[in-house]
C-alpha cells in the first residue's frame, strides 16, 4: 500500500486520461453484452411466433432487424470504447514510464560518490529497463484489465440478477472459491518475483562488468571461466523464473474448471427452470440464451485474473526496487549553511584540522595546510596514503569528518556545490572518456550554462522538450587545450584528426593519450583550481616535462594540486606535502626536502639512480649495436611513447 501511494503523484498527472479509460472500459463492457440482450429477446420474440398464438403475436420481422440492428450497434460501439482506451490508458502509462525514467535520472544524476561507490551498474540499468516495463505494464495494460475485470463482473451480474436471481446465485457459488485462490497466488508472486528480479540484475551486472573488462578478460584468457560463470547465473534465473511460472500455470487451467462448474450450474439449474421443475422460478428460453451468452462473456475476465494478479504483483514488486533509487540521498548536497551570494573563487586553499573517516578507517588524520592562490602544491606519499582522498574533499565529492577546508575563507559547505565545483577541474586517476569524437571529449566541461535543473513529477504533456542544441565544440578552445596537453601533435596525425570517434570509455586510445585528452578537458574548462591526480602517470618523462612546461603558461593566477610519484612530476611545485598514512610527514620545497634527507629525498635518489641506469643501458645497446642492420638484426625500435594499457 505505502508503495501504491508513492506511485499516486505520477498516476495523478493523468488523471483524466485514467478516468476517461476507465470510464471506457465500463461503456464497452456494457456494449459487449448488449448483443447476448438482443439475441434473448428475439430467440423469445422467435418463439412466440412459431407458437402462432394470436394474443401474443411474438416478433415483426422490422423488430427483427431493429435487434439485428442493435447487435450491431453494440458492437461498433463497444469497439469504439475499445480504441478510446487505448489513447487514453495506453497513452497515459507510456507517458508515466517517461516521466519515472525522466525523474530517475536526474535523481541518480543528483547522488553522489557514496552511492556510486557501491552500485552496480548492472543493476542499475536494469530497473530503469526491466523494472521500469513492469511498473508501466501494471499502470497501463494491468489497469485496463483491471477495470476489464471489475466492470464485466458488475455488468454481467447486474443482468443475471435481473434475469433469475436464483440462477445467479448458483454461479456465485464458485467465487469464494476463485478469491481464495487468489489471494495465495498474489501471495506466491510477490515472494518469487523479488528474487527473479534480483538475479536478473545479477546477471546484468556481470554482463555489464564483463563487456568493460574485455580487454582485463581476454587479456588472463578467463572467457571460458567466465562463461561458466554467466552460465550457473542464467541456470540460476531460470530456476527462480520457472520457480514463478509454478504458481501461474495450474492457475489457468483451474479458472477453466471452475468457468466450467459454472456452465454445468446453469445447465442444470436453468434447465429445471425452463422446464418448470423450480417453482417460483420461471425461466423462458430467450433468458436463459442471453444468461450463457453473458457467462460467456465473462470466461476471458475470468480466465485472466491470474494474469492480472501476477502483474499486478511484479509492476509492485518492481516499483519497490525503483524507490529504494528514488529513497537514496545524496550526502553532500546543498542545504541551510549554503550561501548562494558566493559565485566566484580565487582559489586559495586552507585545510584546517582536517580528518577523514571510511567506515570506521582513519584515512585522514589531522591534516592542517595552506595552500594560496595560484600556487601549486605537490602531493606525494606511498600507494593508501590519502592524497586522492584530500583531494576529493575540495570538490566535496566526499565531506570531512572532523575539521574544516576553506576556499577563500568560506567553508567548502557553504559554497553552492554547483559553484564549487565549476571552478575546479580534475583530472582522476583513471580518466573516463565517452564514445564520443575527441574534440566532444576535450569540450566536455564547456557549455553549461544554458541547462537549468529539470523539473520532476510533471507531466510530459505539460513540458515542452528541451530544445535539441547541437553546439559545434568551440575549437581554438579544444586545440589551445589540447596543445597544452601535450595531444595535439598526435591527434593532427589521425586521419580524422578531433572528429575521431572513441571507442567506449576512450578504449581505442592508448593509455597516455586517454590522460591527456582528459587533462585537455581540464585545461579548456579554464578552472581556478586545478587538480591532477597522478595523472601523467602514463606518459614518459620527456612528454611529461613537455606538458607540465605548456601547464605554466597557464598556470597564471590558478592554483594547482599535483599528485604524483615522480620526484620529475613535482619538482617545480611551489610548496610538496609527503602523505604516509593519511598524515603530512614532510613539507616544503624541492630544495628543503632534498636537504631534509627524508621520504622525498629518499625517492630522489632512487629515480636519479634508475635514469642513469637505463641511461647507462641505452648507451651499452647503442655501442654494441651494428652500424647497419642487417635483414636478421632488424633496427631497434624507439621507446614507446606511453605506457599502453
Ligand atoms: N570510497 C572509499 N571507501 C572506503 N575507503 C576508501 C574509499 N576511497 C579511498 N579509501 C581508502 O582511503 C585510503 C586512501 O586512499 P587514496 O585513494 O587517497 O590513496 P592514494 O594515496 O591516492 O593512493 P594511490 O597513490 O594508490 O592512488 C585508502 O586506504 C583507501 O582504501
Amino acid at each position: 500500500m505505502n508503495n501504491f501511494k508513492t506511485l499516486s503523484p505520477y498516476l495523478r498527472l493523468h488523471r483524466n486520461q485514467y478516468i476517461v479509460g476507465t470510464l471506457a472500459v465500463l461503456g464497452a463492457n456494457a456494449a459487449v453484452l448488449l448483443p447476448a440482450y438482443f439475441i434473448g429477446r428475439a430467440i423469445d420474440g422467435l418463439r412466440l411466433f412459431a407458437d402462432g398464438n394470436p394474443a401474443t403475436p411474438g416478433l415483426t420481422l422490422m423488430q427483427l432487424a431493429l435487434l439485428a440492428l442493435g447487435v450491431i450497434l453494440a458492437t461498433v460501439l463497444s469497439g469504439s470504447l475499445m480504441v478510446v482506451v487505448r489513447r487514453s490508458i495506453v497513452f497515459a502509462s507510456r507517458q508515466t514510464e517517461y516521466e519515472i525514467r525522466r525523474d530517475l535520472f536526474a535523481h541518480l544524476s543528483g547522488l553522489d560518490k557514496h552511492y556510486f561507490d557501491r552500485a552496480r551498474t548492472g543493476d542499475l540499468m536494469n530497473r530503469l529497463t526491466g523494472d521500469l516495463s513492469a511498473v508501466r505494464e501494471m499502470i497501463g495494460f494491468g489497469s485496463w484489465q483491471v477495470a476489464t475485470v471489475i466492470s464485466s463482473f458488475v455488468v454481467s451480474f447486474a443482468w443475471f440478477f435481473s434475469i433469475n436471481w436464483r440462477l445467479t446465485l448458483a454461479v456465485l457459488v464458485v467465487f469464494p472459491v476463485i478469491i481464495g485462490v487468489l489471494m495465495y497466488l498474489s501471495r506466491q508472486v510477490s515472494l518469487r518475483y523479488v528474487p527473479m528480479q534480483e538475479q536478473n540484475s545479477a546477471i546484468s551486472a556481470k554482463a555489464q562488468e564483463n563487456f568493460s573488462g574485455a580487454r582485463v578478460v581476454k587479456g588472463y584468457a578467463i572467457e571460458d571461466r567466465e562463461i561458466a560463470e554467466y552460465k550457473v547465473m542464467n541456470t540460476e534465473l531460470i530456476r527462480r523464473a520457472l520457480f514463478l511460472n509454478r504458481v501461474e500455470g495450474p492457475l489457468f487451467a483451474f479458472m477453466s474448471l471452475l468457468m466450467g462448474v459454472a456452465y454445468v450450474l446453469v445447465l442444470l439449474y436453468g434447465g429445471r427452470m425452463i422446464l418448470g421443475l423450480v417453482p417460483g422460478s420461471p425461466l423462458t428460453l430467450g433468458q436463459f440464451t442471453q444468461f450463457t451468452l453473458t457467462l460467456e462473456r465473462l470466461a476471458w475476465p475470468m480466465l485472466s485474473i491470474g494474469m492480472i494478479a501476477n502483474m499486478l504483483q511484479r509492476g509492485m514488486g518492481s516499483w519497490a526496487r525503483l524507490q529504494e533509487i528514488f529513497a537514496a540521498r545524496a550526502r553532500v548536497h546543498d542545504g541551510g549553511r549554503t550561501d548562494p551570494t558566493i559565485h566566484t573563487l580565487q582559489g586559495d586553499i586552507r585545510y584546517e584540522d582536517v580528518s577523514l573517516t571510511f567506515e570506521g578507517r582513519r584515512v585522514l588524520d589531522h591534516v592542517t595546510l595552506h595552500i594560496p592562490a595560484g600556487q601549486t602544491l605537490g602531493i606525494t606519499g606511498p600507494t593508501g596514503s590519502g592524497k586522492t582522498v584530500l583531494s576529493q574533499l575540495i570538490t566535496r565529492l566526499t565531506d570531512v569528518s572532523e575539521g574544516s577546508i576553506k576556499v577563500d575563507g568560506h567553508d567548502v559547505r557553504s559554497i553552492p556545490v554547483r559553484t564549487l565545483r565549476e571552478n575546479i577541474a580534475v583530472v582522476p586517476q583513471e580518466p573516463f572518456l565517452f564514445s564520443d569524437t575527441i574534440a566532444s571529449n576535450v569540450a566536455f566541461g564547456l557549455d553549461n550554462d544554458h541547462y537549468q535543473p529539470i523539473e520532476t513529477l510533471k507531466s510530459v504533456r505539460h513540458t515542452t522538450p528541451p530544445e535539441a542544441r547541437d553546439v559545434p565544440p568551440d575549437m581554438d578552445r579544444v586545440r589551445r587545450a589540447a596543445e597544452i596537453a601535450g595531444l595535439a601533435g598526435e591527434v593532427d596525425r589521425f586521419p580524422l584528426g578531433y572528429d575521431t570517434m572513441l571507442g567506449e570509455r576512450g578504449v581505442t586510445l592508448s593509455g597516455g593519450q586517454r590522460q591527456r585528452t582528459a587533462l585537455a578537458r581540464a585545461v579548456a574548462r579554464d578552472p581556478r583550481i586545478l587538480i591532477l591526480d597522478d595523472s601523467m602517470s602514463a606518459v614518459d618523462t620527456e612528454t611529461e616535462s613537455r606538458i607540465l612546461q605548456g601547464l605554466r603558461t597557464v598556470q597564471e593566477g590558478r592554483t594547482v594540486l599535483l599528485i604524483g610519484h615522480r620526484v620529475s612530476t613535482l619538482r617545480h611545485a611551489d610548496h610538496i606535502i609527503v602523505m604516509d598514512a593519511g598524515r603530512i610527514v614532510e613539507q616544503g620545497s624541492h630544495d628543503e626536502l632534498l636537504a631534509a634527507g627524508g621520504h622525498y629525498a629518499d625517492l630522489e635518489r632512487k629515480q636519479r639512480l634508475e635514469s642513469d641506469l637505463d641511461d647507462t643501458d641505452e648507451t651499452a645497446i647503442a655501442d654494441a649495436a651494428p652500424t647497419r642492420p642487417t635483414p636478421a638484426q632488424p633496427a631497434p625500435q624507439p621507446a614507446p611513447q606511453e605506457v599502453k594499457r
